[in-house]
């Protein structure tokens, strides 16, 4: 199949924007982006995001005094958050924070992230649908790297109204 990459690590939501963007293809995660080229805007597509609190296996609610995860999580869960008392560190992505806090098997941090985050690194989810909008919808931006004709170094412009798939 084809490929799409998404931005960040395996269980972001932006993987799951790939995948409802591009049925088709296959989402790759991408940790870093080479900024050194282009982009053209294709048009943006829209999830509902449900956000979860993950923590390792054994962590209770009670241990908790830090919270990592992407800012706009962060402000997402702006009143769950406050309620918990914990220290807020924004990282770059929610299944990043998730994976950080698995491997270095951190007893006092918790993350915001997907349920499909929560399976991939194996952590337990203390507490669901934790953002503050219960109908939260984030709009997702997809981008292309302007494509070139084989051959010649013209850039071959795409009309992003016309591309129906993106609808
Ligand atoms: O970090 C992610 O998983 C993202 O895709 C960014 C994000 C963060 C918060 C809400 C929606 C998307």
């Amino acid at each position: 199949s084809d490929l799409s990459s998404s931005w960040g690590v395996s269980g972001a939501y932006s993987e799951t924007a790939a995948e409802k963007a591009y049925p088709n293809c296959e989402a790759v995660p991408c940790e870093q982006f080479d900024i050194a080229f282009e982009v053209t805007y294709c048009g943006e597509v829209q999830l509902p995001i449900r956000h979860c609190l993950l923590a390792n296996h054994g962590v209770r609610v009670e241990d908790l005094t830090r919270v990592l995860s992407h800012p706009q999580a962060l402000a997402q869960c702006e009143n769950t958050l406050t309620t918990l008392r914990v220290i807020r560190e924004a990282v770059d992505n929610t299944a990043g924070a998730a994976q950080f806090v698995a491997l270095h098997k951190l007893k006092d941090t918790t993350d915001v992230a997907s349920l499909g985050a929560a399976r991939v690194y194996d952590m337990n989810v203390l507490a669901q649908d934790i953002q503050d909008d219960a109908d939260n919808i984030t709009r997702f931006l997809m981008l292309a790297r302007e494509p070139v004709i084989p051959g010649t170094d013209r850039p071959f412009k795409v009309d992003p109204t016309k591309n129906s798939r993106l609808k």
